[in-house]
Formats: C-alpha cells, structure tokens, sequence
C-alpha cells in the first residue's frame, strides 16, 4: 500500500460529521440538475463502458499547450493538481453548472476548484475522466506530483484496457463519501514539539480548509525527520468487496501491518518511525483481507449506506516492531545454496517498506536466535502465484550456522515468527538522485532489488543510472543473474557488473574483491557520469565487506550524506 496520494474529502455536505464551515462556496450558485443528470447516472454513465477520456484511457503527460486547446464545451479538458480531466462528459452533470465548471476549461483549475469546493472528491468523480498527468516546470508541484507517483489506486480503475472490464465484472461503484471530516488528524496539534510550525501555517489553512492545507503541511514538513507525517484514510466498495487507502505523502516509503475482526480492521501505519493506528468500525462484517491495499471481503454481499467509523489515533514514536505468526508457503531453490522462502501473515497483511527487513525469531533448544531477511518483491521472482500477502526471503544457508539449516529446510505450513519492519533506510535520501551505485556482497544483494525497481520506475527527477557491482565467490553464487540481465537488456539505464573472488576458469568476466581502482574506474574513469549531488551509494553486505566499501568511498571523498550501508 505504497499509496501517496493525499485526498480526503466528501462529495457532499449531506455526509455525517461535514460541517457547515468547511465549505466556502454558496449555495446560490447551486444548479438542481435535470432528472438523468444525476450524480446516479454519471455513475452509471462512468460504469457503462464509454471511453470519458475521449484519447482511448491512455494515462499520459500533457503539456500545458495541449492542455489549452481543450476549451470548448464539445472538447473541454482541466488540470487540478497536476491531473488532466476531459471534462466533455461531466458538464451536464457538474451540480454548479455547466458554464461554471467550463471557467477551468483549458487550463489548470487547482485554484479555481479550491476556492468553491475543496472538499469534493473531484479524483473518484473524475476517475474515469482521466487523460494524464500535466507536465509543470515548477519545482513546488513536482514535490507532488512525481509521474512515479502515479496514485496506484485510482489507475487500477481507471487504466485503460482493464477499466471497462473490470468495473462491470466487479460491479463497482466508487465511495463519494469519505467518513467525517471532523475525525481527520491531518495537523498534530496534540503535539507539542510542533506548535511553532503549526502557527505557521495557519494562514494557509484557514484559506484551504481540508486536504488541501495538508498539501502544505506535507511541503513544508514532509522530510523533518521528527515530524510525525499527516496521514489520510479514504474507501471505496463494490457489492463485495471495502477497499481502504491510507495516504501518507509523497516519498515515504510507509509500512503497514492491518487486522480483521468480523467489524474491526486495525491498521497500523509507520512512516519515517512515526507509527499511527487506524481503526475502523465498518457498518458490517468484513472476512479476510484480499491482498496489502486492504482490500476486505464483506460478510454480506450488499453496498453500505457508508463505511463506518473511523479513527486514526496519536503519532507515537515507541514503534516496537511486533512479533507475527507466519506459515511457511513454499520453499524452492534459489541457487546451489540458497533457498527462495515464501512466507505469510497467519493474520492480516503486512507490507514492509523499501530497504527495510524483517527478523525470524526461533527458539531452537531453549535460546531465541534471529535473522535479518529483506524481502524480495514479486518481480524478482519467478512464481505463478503473485499473491500480494507473502513475502519472499532469500535464505542462504551456512552448513555450520545454527538457524539457517533450519530455515532452509522448512515447508509447506510450518510456523515462523516474524518481527518487523526493522531499518532506517528512508527513501526520501533518493528524492533527487539520478544516478545510483549499488555495491553488494552476497545475500546483501536483497535490498538492491528494491531500490533498482524503485529507481527505474521513477520519472520525476527521471533516473539516469542505476550501476550495479555484485561482488561473489563464484558463477553458481549468483543470485538472481537472469533477472539482471533481463533488465539491462529491456532498461539502458540499468548494468550490472559480476565481480568473482574464486572464479572458474571459464569466468571472462571481472575477478578480484572490491578495491579502490574497481570503485574509481567506475565513478571516475568514465563509466558512470554524475553530478555529486545527484549521486548516491548503497551497500550492503558482510560487515568486512561494508567496511572496505565505505573506506574506498571515503578515499573517492564521496560524501557521508551520499550514502547508505544496509545493516541486518
Ligand atoms: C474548476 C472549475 C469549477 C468551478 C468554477 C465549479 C463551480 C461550482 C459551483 C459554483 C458550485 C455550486 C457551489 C455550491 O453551492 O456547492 C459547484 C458545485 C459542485 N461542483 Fe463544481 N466547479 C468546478 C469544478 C468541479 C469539478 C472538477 C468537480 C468534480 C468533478 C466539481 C464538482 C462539484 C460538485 C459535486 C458540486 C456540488 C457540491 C455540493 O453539493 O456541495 N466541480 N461547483
């Protein structure tokens, strides 16, 4: 639930708990529309299969230009918040008119839309509306809307081929109404520390009540390490199925851990340390969770009149990572010696963050040993079954070790007890990296493969190189080595370089252990060009092996704040 999209609003002041003083606009300019343009039918309409977009639902960038010529009522595009809607189709049913709502045709309405209404869930409303996303050349906007941060959510939905297939299977029908507004911590007044910043800011709140204060909240404090970060809650149902998002800003890498009860779902988010729970008393029983983004099955299949009651308590810092019962669902083999585990949850879902890994705790003949794991993401793997609740552990095994015998023998329903997320690596340090160089050792490969998909799938700033050195005993060690090179084939921006310590006498490749002139031929000698701001440095392996890394590194005068040593 890598969700980053901050929305929270109701479509209408009819919703329990709206309050009369977040709206600004008047009731005067409110049109009653004519029977069969109602917020029903649009529903219906956006339900029916017809391409809104009018481009084929093809998500894509618009440039402000393009954006321009949309201006008419037959062709009529708006941008808000970096998100380009045709509009054409939504005129008739716009409950302030269709000349109102024509005053941002062509153009970037953010401002516009805030002033009237910006409580309206204009992105479920639109959803099916969507074009692209808006190119701006203002660095403020790019802080939200980073093309990487493509709301995952929402483009589920609404991406092209899937959209019209998978509503009517699925008999979706969008929220539109997001429980009370009163109940959204979305500043931490309650905490002291913050008082100063929050003043502050209270004349930007005041101007935008709601989410949009937020967007500057999140601005301002996104990266200060000891501000706990504004979260959102929002839902969405179809007869089934709830879908809750939680929404906590851009870059923050969040992990969570949710729990069902028949009307309980607990959910508990981390973001930069700061843990929050949430907790909601649905209007009916839910069963299990489908998969991370806290999709539930209900009870009962029926809409609910609203999703029930929600409460998002106090940021905490005593984040101790709770232990979990797991059940083993596949073991395999990975490499000579290395066995691919498949894990998960006997309870909930969890998702651990980027860089972060969990611990195995097992007590073997009355003394707890533990072992840090960085999961490995589906798209390392190849499995049929890309079920979003397990996690994958790499697991090397070390014939004279005490847990990784163990661990590598284990099967098919067998318990594990799991601690995490543990770690500190914050995926904000790669905010504007361009250019990544990635030194791993072994099994310190695991949380490379997070970071290399992290990076190669980020537009804004555009990642230019992501060089990988794999440092190994010998060609059977190597893990994950055609997925490398699949990658590197299908993204230029991607290479890897296999370094061998104890090569065969077939290997052409490089041979030797990590040294000064390997790491300078790379940085300097021309095969990788940066600007030292724009560069970063990760490494992760066996502690001699990080040591060696940071000397050299700190010989080549890299920078401290340039790089990160992963820790088990
Ligand atoms: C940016 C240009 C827009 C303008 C100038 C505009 C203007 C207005 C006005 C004057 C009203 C009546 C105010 C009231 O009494 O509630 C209204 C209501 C409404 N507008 Fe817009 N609008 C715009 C964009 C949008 C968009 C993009 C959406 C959603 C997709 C939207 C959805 C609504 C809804 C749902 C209401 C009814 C609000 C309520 O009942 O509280 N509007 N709009």
């Amino acid at each position: 639930m890598s969700v980053r999209k901050l929305l929270f609003c109701c479509i209408c002041n009819k919703c329990p708990g709206f309050t009369e003083s977040s709206s600004s606009a008047s009731n005067d300019n409110k049109r009653s529309l004519k029977s069969g343009n109602e917020l029903i039918d649009w529903i219906r309409l956006g339900n029916s299969g017809v391409d809104l977009t009018g481009v084929g639902g093809r998500v894509r960038i618009v440039c402000p230009a393009e954006l321009k010529k949309h201006c008419t009522k037959d062709d009529a595009w708006l941008a808000i918040r970096g998100r380009v809607y045709n509009i054409t189709h939504y005129l008739p049913y716009h409950p302030g008119g269709a000349e109102e709502l024509m005053r941002g045709a062509g153009r970037d309405a953010t401002e516009l839309f805030d002033k009237i209404h910006p409580w309206i869930n204009y992105d479920s409303l639109l959803v099916k509306c969507l074009v692209g996303n808006l190119r701006s050349d203002t660095p403020d906007n790019d802080i939200f809307f980073d093309a990487s941060d493509s709301f995952p959510e929402s483009d589920l939905l609404i991406s092209s081929s899937k959209a019209g297939v998978q509503i009517t299977n699925r008999n979706y029908i969008t929220n539109f109404t997001t429980p009370p507004k009163k109940k959204i911590p979305y500043l931490q007044a309650e905490n002291s520390q913050n008082s100063r910043k929050i003043k502050s800011l209270k004349q930007d709140e005041a101007l935008f009540p709601g989410f949009l204060g937020t967007l500057h909240v999140l601005k301002r404090e996104a990266y200060a390490e000891d501000v706990p970060p504004a979260i959102f809650f929002d839902w969405e149902q179809t007869l089934t199925k709830l879908t809750v998002a939680i929404y906590t800003g851009p870059m923050s890498n969040p992990s969570t851990y949710s729990q069902i009860a028949e009307r309980n779902l607990l959910i508990k988010v981390t973001v930069n340390g700061w843990i929050r729970t949430i907790k909601l008393i649905t209007e009916d029983s839910l069963l299990e969770s489908l998969h991370t983004s806290i999709i539930a099955h209900k009870a009962e299949s029926k809409i609910w009149k609203c999703c029930g009651e929600v409460t998002i308590g106090p940021a905490s810092k005593d984040f101790s990572p709770q232990i979990m019962s797991f059940k083993v669902v596949d073991n395999k083999k990975l490499t000579h010696d290395t066995r691919l585990l498949t894990i998960t949850p006997c309870f909930g879902t969890v998702i651990i963050p980027i860089g972060h890994h969990i611990r195995i705790h097992q007590t073997i003949a009355g003394s707890e040993y533990i072992r840090s794991y960085t999961p490995v993401s589906n798209y390392w793997i190849d499995s049929k079954s890309h079920n979003n609740t397990y996690l994958h552990l790499a697991i090397k095994r070390y014939d004279n070790g005490i847990l990784s015998p163990m661990l590598t023998t284990l099967s098919f329903k067998d318990d594990l007890k799991v601690s995490g997320p543990h770690g500190t690596f914050a995926l904000h340090k790669l905010k504007l990296i361009k250019t990544i160089l990635l030194l791993a050792a072994g099994s310190g490969i695991t949380p490379m493969l997070g970071v290399i998909k992290f990076m190669l799938s980020r537009t804004n700033p555009l990642c230019e190189r992501v060089q990988l050195l794999f440092f190994n005993k010998t060609e059977k060690d190597i893990m994950f080595q055609e997925g490398f090179e699949e990658l590197a084939n299908r993204d230029q921006r991607f290479t890897v370089v296999h370094i061998l310590s104890n090569a065969s006498s077939t290997w052409t490749g490089c041979k030797g252990r990590i040294n000064i002139e390997l790491i300078s031929a790379v940085l300097i000698g021309g095969s990788m060009t940066y600007e030292e701001d724009s560069l970063f440095i990760c490494v992760c392996g066996p502690t001699e092996f990080s040591y060696a890394a940071l000397k050299i590194l700190k010989n080549l005068r890299i920078g401290e704040s340039s790089i990160y040593v992963f820790t088990g």
